[in-house]
């Protein structure tokens, strides 16, 4: 398998502070990655420079076989999609549904006498049915539910056919319905041979959608474990990942954790 993304020692400083610190890690084709840490962890730092966005201060970044660097990231970010908080902040709210997502193929936001082809029309339509948003095509994006706009998003950053797909939690703030739509969605993409390798960033090891494969925990800026879901998400690995000691449960393929309290010693007296 080629790798997608491969980071050897990268560490990223800002004045004094150290936020990714000396951290490797290789996405290899085909594979689904969740990145899980607490608030301030670097996981955003993280997909900033897997998306081509920032450069390391000191190691080396590989994208899609491209040195960071030694490379024309313009040419290299339509290879990888991206949907984030900060992206959607850019879409404007006045721009229909099927703008924002067709526009993705021309790299920009906002319609401006592009001339679409065809082809493009087609394939943002499959793609808004795919996540099950088709029917608001001619709405205007700032009138979307949060759950909505995640969906668009997504299917937006699918729209240039993306060799690494970069999803910066895409679950914060739905609702309990609109996060297991989402969740089933991302399980849908993980399952599909077609789609391309996922790299989903989360706090919540209930949002891990089924199918995916591969899990980095990250702490401070380092990697505290990587490797095979199944071998890394342990509830040892991730109370140490989030400083707190956890339970995991594993169920119909999902997970869920909570923290070991002392209620049941309490229950008792
Ligand atoms: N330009 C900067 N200068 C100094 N510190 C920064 C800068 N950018 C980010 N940081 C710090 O780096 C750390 C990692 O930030 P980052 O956004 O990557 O974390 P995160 O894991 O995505 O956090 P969250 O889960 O809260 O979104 C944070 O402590 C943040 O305050």
């Amino acid at each position: 398998m080629t790798d997608v993304l491969d980071l050897q020692a990268v560490t990223i400083r800002r004045g004094t502070t150290t936020i990714l610190d000396d951290l490797s890690w290789t996405v290899r084709e085909g594979e689904r990655w969740v990145v899980l840490g607490r608030n301030g962890a670097g996981k955003t730092t993280l997909l900033q420079v897997a998306s081509g966005r920032m450069h390391p201060t000191s190691g080396a970044a590989e994208l899609l076989g491209s040195r960071l660097g030694a490379t024309d990231v313009f040419e290299l970010r339509p290879r990888i999609g991206l949907s984030s908080a900060a992206l959607a902040d850019r879409i404007p709210s006045g721009e229909t549904v099927r703008d924002v997502v067709l526009t993705a193929a021309y790299g920009v936001t906002g319609r401006w006498r592009e001339a679409y082809e065809e082809v493009d029309e087609s394939r943002a339509g499959d793609l808004l049915a795919a996540f099950g948003v088709d029917h608001l095509a001619d709405r205007f994006f700032g009138t979307l539910s949060e759950g909505e706009r995640k969906r668009v998003q997504i299917a937006r950053a699918l729209m240039s056919d993306p060799e690494l797909l970069l999803l910066d939690e895409p679950a914060a703030g739905l609702d309990l319905g609109g996060r297991e739509e989402l969740v089933g969605a991302l399980a849908e993409l993980a399952r599909d041979p077609r789609s391309p390798a996922l790299v989903l960033v989360t706090h919540h090891v209930e949002e891990i959608p089924p199918g995916f494969t591969h899990l980095l925990l990250l702490r401070q800026g380092r990697v505290h474990a990587a490797g095979p879901i199944v071998d890394v998400l342990t509830a040892e690995n991730l109370s140490g990942a989030f400083d707190v000691s956890l339970r995991l449960d594993h169920a119909d393929g999902r997970w869920s954790a909570h923290a070991v309290t002392s209620t049941a010693v309490r229950g008792a007296h």
